[in-house]
């Protein structure tokens, strides 16, 4: 039995769905599902929960319209089919959730909306007024301009940062499977896991890919799970059938505990959203010492500097290989650090060097 009280006793709540549970074997979309998930999240929304509602689903519904059998390969006719189905997929939560008495607004974003500095505030503006309005906000990607997600299906990621925008407790991520398993659930002897402590640690086989109509499997779930956890909401990773079980806190599907140190948003910005403007290239013995002995890179260990940037914007660090080994906010403008770079702050004329990256703004990729 593990304590999930964040769960149950949450003032806010995050729930994404993700396709694989809203459709039928046919690939159509599951009205049963969506009566039954508007149901619950009614039920919380009247005990005084916020509640944000994430869901997939979009092509499903644009599937018998335009006489598709199943889901379009192509990402144009994908985007196409999303921008059909998105309008009659609010219109059944909209009818589901009004069946019991409940407003929900539609809310389209990327996950470069949730973070970058400029729009992040609009976005949790929003939201926060439709709480104050006794609204349940429903979000789904923009997929008419999020490429990205449309093929790596990360509603998941999206879910987890709106988690965090809206300082959420507790994050449910809903799909077919009953929670995270050692390897793929068809795979003999795979076991379920009760809980996850921390996900980077974690040694499971997600490489097989999600259902038919998902489309980020396993991996994208984690992926939430993890930056979830280091903004300190705990998730529950679970099938769509137990959502009421998963909400009272009992012990049902797989649970990610949140973590003590929150990660600040200018971080998670960084890590998935921000464009690098600048790239440094860096030694191997600056390699070592940001992989091993995580340290800050110093001028000293920067081999050349490529792009054009202020101090403060994002840069890539690549190493000796041609490798990305992160990413940070710059110490120094591309013009002053291209001075510095090579030279040590023993050196004459460079003593009052600081990090080229300092290891507080610094990303590195896992
Ligand atoms: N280690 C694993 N544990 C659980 N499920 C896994 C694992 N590896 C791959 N999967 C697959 O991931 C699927 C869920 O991902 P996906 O289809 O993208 O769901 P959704 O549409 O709900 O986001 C499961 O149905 C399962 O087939
Ligand atoms: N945003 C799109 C597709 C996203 C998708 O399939 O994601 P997921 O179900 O989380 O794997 C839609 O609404 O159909």
């Amino acid at each position: 039995m593990t304590n999930r009280t964040a769960v149950s006793q949450a003032k806010r709540v995050v729930v994404k769905v993700g396709s694989s549970s809203l459709t039928l074997p046919d690939g159509h979309l599951d009205h049963e599902r969506i009566a039954r998930l508007a149901e619950a999240l009614s039920a919380l929304h009247g005990r005084g929960v916020r509640v944000v509602l994430v869901t997939s689903g979009a092509i499903a519904a644009a599937l018998a319209p335009l006489g598709l059998r199943r889901r379009p390969r192509d990402l144009e006719t994908q985007q196409a089919a999303a921008a059909v189905g998105m309008g009659l997929l609010i219109r059944h939560y909209s009818d589901a959730f009004a069946e019991h008495g409940v407003k929900v607004a539609q809310l389209l974003l990327t996950v470069e909306d949730v973070l970058r500095p400029k729009t992040y505030r609009n976005a949790l503006n929003t939201i926060s007024r439709l709480f104050r309005l006794d609204v349940v906000p429903i979000i789904n990607e923009n997929d008419t301009v999020a490429t990205h997600e449309i093929r790596f299906g990360d509603n998941d990621r999206l879910a987890a940062l709106v988690a965090h925008l809206v300082r959420a407790d507790a994050l449910v991520l809903l799909s077919d499977v009953d929670g995270l398993y050692t390897a793929h659930p068809d795979t003999p002897g795979a076991e379920k896991l009760a809980v996850v402590e921390d996900v980077a640690e974690l040694k499971v086989d997600t490489s097989r890919l999600g259902s038919r109509v998902g489309t980020g499997g396993m991996q994208t779930k984690l992926q939430a799970a993890d930056i979830a956890t280091q903004a300190g909401v705990s998730v529950v990773l679970g099938h769509a059938n137990d959502l009421e079980r998963a909400l009272a806190g009992e012990d049902v599907g797989t649970y990610f505990p949140a973590r003590k140190k929150r990660r600040p948003r200018r971080l998670l910005w960084l890590a998935f959203a921000a464009e690098p403007r600048g790239w440094l290239h860096v030694d191997a013995g600056a390699r070592r010492a940001l992989l091993d002995t995580k340290a800050s890179l110093l001028p000293a260990g920067v081999r050349e500097v490529k792009g054009t940037f202020a101090e403060g914007e994002p840069v890539e660090i690549i190493g000796p290989d041609n490798e990305p080994l992160g990413r940070g906010f710059a110490g120094y403008s591309s013009a002053e650090l291209a001075s510095e770079a090579g030279h040590s702050s023993n050196e004459a004329g460079h003593t009052n060097q600081r990090p080229a990256v300092h290891r507080d703004v610094m990303i590195l990729t896992d």
